[in-house]
Parts: structure tokens; C-alpha cells; sequence
């Protein structure tokens, strides 16, 4: 097992995170969108963002993001290869994801100082993760997995261990509260504030209001 200190989330990255409390999931399509959905995040209150690798345009709308808007605390999704943790780490990645929990892309992570967060929904999982020297740890896909109540019973055995959870996949309104209240969550995640026809249609004030209301809701849980 890797000792605490060398774990897979920089304390810095950790505590952006903890403090987020909300990180927004984007696909991007189109690079031309990338800072606007960035600003209108940023204008709701979010500036944690996980832009996931599932687009040819997401390297080049990280860029963008980097350049233009700096303050943004910017993760990459969808991590499944090397290279890409590679190419992630080039283009100025804060940290990355991953939808599973592979131990070749976290020791790369490692070895290149990027911070990196794999997705665990068995305790087999998570403890591959925990012998990584991952503490921060993404529960994916939350919701179909049996969403809090699954994590707090499968996570009782690791709790002496500190590790917190970033649960996406499901995560919206009408569930985030139950995630929030949980000391088991570091930040929740989810597609639903900039959703993908949101972005295409630019429709940033609806994601500046989709963000207002959850940011407002992590402050009323979290002060
Ligand atoms: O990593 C991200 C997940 O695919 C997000 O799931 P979601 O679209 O249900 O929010
Ligand atoms: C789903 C997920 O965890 C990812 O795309 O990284």
C-alpha cells in the first residue's frame, strides 16, 4: 500500500474539491464552446470542472479554458488510456477521472504528479484504489448502483482509512441532498447542470441558473 503521503490527490487538489463541494461534468463538442460554458459555470458559482475525454474537441477546449480562465480548477473524465493521461497532463489537467479503477492509469498519474481520482462501485474496487494510494476516490455510476445507501454500507469497512467519495452517474436536484449531508462525500458530480443539448443549443444562462441552484444548495448543507 502506498503510504498516506504519497496519495494519488494532491492535498492542494483535495481541498479545492472538498471546498467545490460540486464538480460540473461536461462533453464539448465544439471547442468555440468551451470558455463560454466555463464563464457560465464560473457565473453559477462552479469552478470545478471535469471535462471528459469522450470528444475529439475536449483537449483543445481544455486549452481554451486554461488560457482564458485560469481560476478554474480543471479535471479531465473519462482518462482510460496512458497516452491520455499523458496528453491531459500536457494541456494543464488540476487532476483526472477515470469510470473505472485500472492500476496502470493511476501509477502513470503518479509518475507524471498528476492527481488522480479512479470510479469504484465494489469494495473489491475500492480496495484496488486504497493500495494505489487513492483517498479521494469517484463512486460511478452512483445511482444504479444503489446510490448513498449502497456507498455507506460498502464504505463502513474503509471508513478508519479517510476516504472520501465523488459520486457521479445519476446525480442530479432531486438526489444531490442525500450525497451532500453524507460525511462520506468529498463533492458530488454530474452532467445535468451543463448537459450536452444545453451547451449545443448555448444556452448559458440555463447553466448559470442550473449551477446557482445547486451551489446554493452546498452552502445551505455545508455553510
Ligand atoms: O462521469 C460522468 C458520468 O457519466 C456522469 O453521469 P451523469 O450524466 O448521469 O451525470
Ligand atoms: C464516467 C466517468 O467516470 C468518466 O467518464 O470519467
Amino acid at each position: 500500500m502506498y503510504p498516506i503521503e504519497q496519495q494519488a490527490m494532491s492535498p492542494e487538489i483535495i481541498s479545492k474539491v472538498n471546498k467545490a463541494g460540486i464538480i460540473g461534468m461536461l462533453i464539448i463538442d465544439e471547442v468555440k464552446h468551451a470558455v463560454p460554458v466555463a464563464k457560465a459555470l464560473l457565473k453559477g458559482g462552479i469552478n470545478t470542472i471535469e471535462l471528459t475525454l469522450r470528444t475529439p474537441a475536449a483537449l483543445d477546449a481544455a486549452k481554451a479554458i486554461k488560457k482564458e480562465l485560469p481560476e478554474v480548477c480543471l479535471g479531465f473524465g473519462t482518462v482510460l488510456t496512458v497516452e491520455q493521461v499523458k496528453a491531459v497532463k500536457d494541456v494543464g489537467a488540476d487532476f483526472a477521472v477515470s469510470p473505472g479503477c485500472n492500476p496502470k492509469i493511476i501509477a502513470e498519474a503518479h509518475k507524471l504528479g498528476l492527481s488522480f481520482s479512479p470510479g469504484i462501485m465494489t469494495p473489491t474496487d475500492i480496495e484496488m484504489a486504497v493500495e494505489q494510494g487513492c483517498r479521494v476516490i469517484k463512486y460511478f455510476p452512483a445511482e444504479s448502483s444503489g446510490g448513498m445507501n449502497h456507498l455507506k454500507n460498502m464504505g463502513a469497512p474503509y471508513q478508519y482509512l479517510g476516504i472520501k467519495y465523488i459520486p457521479l452517474g445519476g446525480v442530479n436536484m432531486s438526489n444531490a441532498r442525500g450525497y451532500l449531508e453524507s460525511d462520506l462525500i468529498s463533492a458530488i458530480g454530474g452532467s445535468w447542470i451543463a448537459k450536452r443539448d444545453l451547451i449545443l443549443a448555448e444556452n448559458w444562462d440555463q447553466i448559470t441558473a442550473n449551477a446557482k441552484e445547486i451551489t446554493d444548495l452546498v452552502k445551505e448543507i455545508r455553510g
